[in-house]
């Protein structure tokens, strides 16, 4: 049976052809590489977070101070990362946070389908978000055999929201994630110094201005006043949600529910009362609120608080080290966000495919040497605050 560690063998039999990696595999020089190569308004926006961006740098350092106590004498000789989520079976624990902007991270536009086929080839799902150049429908046409998620940013019209939701289950989505924390747009400055915001400028709007809900608002259509469109969008973008909307949330749609943007042990028991599927825990990043805690430290508590309640976790995971860290901590299923937006920007389908294999390959040999082979093993052993 292949691993994800072979990868590193791949890597070094290459080497021995004076071939290297396309790209680095380490997200520090991956980082550099497209600080270099991206668009400065692409690259802000990706980047950047909130305030001066202390809960973003804290969410990818923090995993420092949890450690992994090696186990001897193990055979490790096959190493088992599947999971089960919402009765799918999937070959790895982890998956691609919904990312808005893809599109513009490439020059023909069309990121998003650039990561539908890196889904389609690794068999591991994307969350697609509801901000996309393409239209959620050929994403979905675009995933192969992957299953995908669609990920709602529930706007103001709940006819919209509707709308939306029917669109993502009729296209084969497998599940919907409502993102909580960004009704609206969190304090940016790097964003705000160069009043630079994609969505103003009519970028990753298509799946509002090909909806007729959507289109049913504006006296114009979307190709003959794009501005007028643009202004419709930003008026009706976030719906304010308190927990009396939870019960329309969930008869939305029959498919697996999932709420994003959960930190508190108290939000993932209400969510779980009110017949969410999945928790899914989540800073946004630090691109919404600055001075929070580390993600990864708000984790042990929401795991216990969801009991047999599946809990997803995304924000600061740059090594397989880290998606370790997350699955000994509870997590069912980890997120990966910025890594695979620079390997798109680098290097299009094959930049995503190459992060997502270098995440999984470090994940791997760190399970073989540490003597886990399996995921349930390692839960056992947890991992130790330091
Ligand atoms: C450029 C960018 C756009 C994003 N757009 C969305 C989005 O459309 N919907 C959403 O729920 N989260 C969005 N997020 C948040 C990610 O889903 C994820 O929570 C975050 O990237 C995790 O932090 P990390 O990338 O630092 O690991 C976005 C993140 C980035 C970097
Ligand atoms: O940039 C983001 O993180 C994001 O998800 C978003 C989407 C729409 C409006 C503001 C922020």
């Amino acid at each position: 049976m292949p691993h994800f560690g072979d990868y590193q063998n791949e890597i070094y039999l290459d080497g021995l052809r004076d071939v290297l990696p396309r790209l680095p595999v380490d997200f520090k020089l991956l980082e550099q590489k497209a600080q270099a190569a991206m668009p400065a308004s692409v690259l802000s926006y990706v980047q950047g977070g909130c305030g001066d961006e202390f809960t973003q740098r804290h969410n990818a350092e923090a995993f420092n101070h949890w450690g992994l106590i090696p186990r001897m004498m193990v055979d490790c000789s096959t190493r088992d990362l599947s999971i089960e989520l919402f009765g799918l079976k999937l070959p790895t624990p982890i998956f691609l946070s919904p990312v808005g902007v893809l599109g513009i991270c490439t020059s023909d536009g069309h990121g998003d389908l650039d990561v539908a086929h890196a889904c389609s080839r690794t068999r591991i799902p994307m969350v697609a978000s509801t901000l996309s150049n393409d239209l959620l429908e050929t994403i979905a046409q675009n995933l192969g055999d992957t299953p995908g998620f669609f990920q709602l940013y529930t706007p103001k019209d709940k006819k919209l929201a509707e709308s939306l939701v029917h669109r993502a289950e009729s296209a084969g989505f497998k599940g919907i994630v409502v993102t909580l924390d960004t009704w609206l747009t969190g304090w940016r400055p790097r964003d705000l110094n160069a009043a630079n915001f994609p969505q103003l400028r009519g970028h990753a709007l298509q799946n509002y201005f090909t909806d007729p809900y959507f289109r049913a608002l504006l006296a114009k259509p979307p190709e003959d006043d794009l501005s007028a469109a643009v202004m419709q969008w930003a008026q009706i973008f976030g719906k304010v949600l308190n927990w009396t909307d939870l019960p329309w949330l969930r008869s939305l749609t029959k498919l697996p529910l999932i709420l994003k943007g959960i930190c508190h042990p108290d939000d993932a028991k209400r969510c779980i009362d009110g017949g969410v599927d999945g928790i899914y825990l989540s800073n946004h990043g630090g691109r919404q609120a600055n001075g929070g805690m580390a993600a990864i430290d708000m984790l042990p508590a929401v795991v216990e608080a969801s009991g047999r309640t599946p809990v997803l976790f995304d924000s600061g995971v740059r090594h397989g080290s880290d998606i370790v860290k997350a699955l000994a901590l509870g997590a069912r299923a980890v997120g990966i966000g910025r890594p695979y937006v620079y390997g798109l920007a680098l290097d299009g389908t094959d930049g995503v495919v190459h992060v997502l294999r270098s995440l999984l390959a470090e994940a791997d040999l760190l399970m073989a040497v540490d003597g886990f082979p399996t995921l349930a093993t390692l839960r056992e052993a947890g991992v130790i605050r330091l």
